[in-house]
């Protein structure tokens, strides 16, 4: 049983070596913390600790056997108690009352429809105004998380769906959200966490389409194999991307979720077969190798060059990529290569494994995603055997172009939840911050950028659910077609909607969100990640464009009368 003590017992230790402090009725013993207050100090800190302006160890002596909640939540936010309590609670307050009992089961809830890839009737889907909510879930601060995590119905999800949130949700609150500043500064995520994706069989649940059970003995503990929907897999990037960190995210999926899809849906069978259950396991990683340093979205001018051997049994590789995620740490590269004529018509796409040599890799300092892994990739002379080939000879950009709804997806998936990160922070900070004698939440004018935050991320977001939707009842090529200009306009959205809600919750934020760590500390690396999302899969410019070409192409084949 957990420690008890009386406000006595605290009191007792307001000097000295050994103070306790109480934050929520928690005792806490920082004798031990108290030199090393604030903690893990941002180059900010430690200049301010160096004029001696800033003395946390004084702070902390200075609440010394009393009650400290109210300057405690001054100056930190959640995750500072998720790091810290496991190392410095000792206790509880004995007039604590015992926590509440965990929520009950979820009733049964009338199944959400989730048609096949391969059934478009969806005749069996029940109107959404049946749909039974599922019980409410987070904090419920409004437009913090979709809709039906707050009570409200939704046809798409149903208790696997309920069940899933929580998993990733516990694993990214307990392993990954606090420590994320320290990794996005070091530029590394620890290899045990991704090896916890493959384990945990997340790594196999985000191939977007069926989970590949054959090449994994891995599974997601809420959901089984047979009931996994692409609405499953939108959450776990969803979930994922709560920890406020594009770097974060692009590490974990980054490279995976647009260099293996290519490999399943186009690779030849051994070679799926010999390297995938690697890449699910966490073992090995793959990236996606096409954009080189003078083309970036128009892929069909792309140069790297892979000529057939003499014997006919090789691809020699030689040509640069820029830009390429997880690239520092990848075994594979799925790359587009010139096998042919200039032009769209003369591409293929290789699978090229580094061991097989000639390929040299460096690490690219960029603006944001720090810990991501940008690299610039060299293949000299790369011998790369013919069964490595994805797709047909000289009919890559098509395996490119399948790939481009998927990827462009992940995008949006993460713009809508950074976005609301930002909004959740900067709503949580203002119902915190006094100014002028009044709370910022008491002001119109930030009232008011928290609206426009909100209005964009629920318009963007319920476009995206009806996307996903739209994804489950086509095949791909179908939907490649047919979707392919809605999600362009969709990416531009989301990126504009991260970007205005970025700018806007740094306004609120003022100075915590310039300095990195801390408090602002989501926003400033937030606010950094933006143009990483506003560029690659497609940049804005080109994005809608394409919305409206590709829209109208496919709406004259419906018979589109203008
Ligand atoms: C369990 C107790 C505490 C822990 C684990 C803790 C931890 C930290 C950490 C890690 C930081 C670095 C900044 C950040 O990452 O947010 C920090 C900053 C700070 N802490 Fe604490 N702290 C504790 C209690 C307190 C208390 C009781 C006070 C005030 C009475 C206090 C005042 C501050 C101040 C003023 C800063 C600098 C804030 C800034 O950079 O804007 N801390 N603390």
């Amino acid at each position: 049983m957990a420690k008890t003590f009386s406000k006595d017992d605290v009191a007792s230790h307001s000097k000295g070596d050994s103070p306790w402090i109480i934050i929520d009725e928690d005792v806490y013993d920082v004798s031990k913390f108290q030199d090393e207050h604030p903690g893990k100090a941002s180059n900010i800190q430690k200049m301010w600790l160096q004029t001696g302006m800033f003395r946390g160890k004084k702070i902390l002596q200075r609440v010394a056997g009393k009650d400290a909640s109210k300057q405690f939540w001054k100056y930190h936010n959640e995750g500072i108690l998720k790091k810290y309590k496991g190392q410095l609670q000792i206790g509880s307050l004995n007039t604590k009352k015992a926590a509440e009992p965990a929520p009950k089961p979820a009733p049964a809830p009338t199944p959400a429809p989730t048609p096949k890839q391969s059934d478009s009737s969806n005749s069996s889907v029940p109107p959404p105004a049946k749909a039974e909510p599922q019980d409410p879930y987070g904090d419920l601060v409004p437009f913090a998380d979709p809709s039906w995590y707050q009570g409200y119905s939704s046809p798409y999800f149903n208790e696997t769906h309920a069940a899933l949130r929580d998993e990733v949700r516990q694993w990214v609150e307990s392993e990954i959200e606090p420590y994320v500043h320290e990794w996005d500064e070091g530029k590394e995520v620890p290899g045990h966490i991704y090896k916890q994706m493959g384990e945990r069989g997340y790594l196999a649940g985000l191939l977007g389409g069926e989970f590949p059970s054959k090449h994994t003995p891995y599974r997601i503990k809420s959901v089984a194999p047979e009931r996994y929907d692409l609405f499953h897999e939108m959450l776990l990037t969803d979930e994922l991307s709560r920890a406020g960190s594009g770097g974060l995210v692009w590490n974990l999926v980054g490279g995976y979720g647009i260099g293996c899809p290519p490999l399943v849906k186009f690779g030849k069978k051994e070679l799926v077969d010999r390297i995938l259950p690697g890449i699910l396991a966490g073992d090995k990683r793959i990236c996606l190798a096409i954009t080189e340093p003078d083309g970036g979205s128009d892929v069909a001018s792309l140069g790297c060059e892979a000529k057939l051997s003499e014997d006919g049994k090789h691809y020699i590789v030689n040509g640069e990529k820029k830009w390429i995620t997880n690239g520092i740490w990848a075994d594979y590269f799925t790359t587009a290569v010139r096998t042919g004529k200039p032009g769209m018509n003369g591409l293929s796409v290789l699978l090229i494994e580094r061991e097989a040599g000639g390929v040299s890799t460096r690490r690219m300092d960029c603006q944001g995603v720090l810990s991501s892994g940008t690299t610039y990739v060299t293949f000299e002379d790369v011998k790369v055997p013919v069964e490595n080939l994805i797709g047909k000879e000289n009919q890559g950009f098509k395996v490119i172009m399948t790939n481009f709804n998927h990827e462009r997806i992940g995008i949006v998936i993460q713009c809508v939840r950074f976005s609301r990160v930002c909004y959740e922070e900067a709503m949580k900070y203002a119902h915190k911050r006094k100014t002028f004698g009044k709370r910022l939440i008491d002001h119109a004018v930030i009232r008011m950028k928290l609206a426009h935050m909100a209005r964009q991320i629920e318009a963007t977001y319920n476009w995206l659910e009806n996307i996903i939707f739209q994804c489950q009842c086509m095949e791909e090529t179908e939907a490649m077609l047919k979707l392919g200009g809605a999600i362009a306009g969709l990416k531009a959205q989301s990126t504009q909607t991260f970007e205005f809600c970025a700018r806007e919750a740094s306004q609120i934020f003022g100075g915590l969100s310039y300095s990195r760590g801390g408090q602002g500390g989501k926003i400033e690396r937030l606010y950094r990640d933006v143009r990483a999302y506003a560029i690659p899969g497609g940049s804005e410019e080109i994005m809608l464009d394409l919305s409206m070409r590709q829209s109208l192409r496919v709406h004259q084949m419906f018979g589109m009368k203008l």
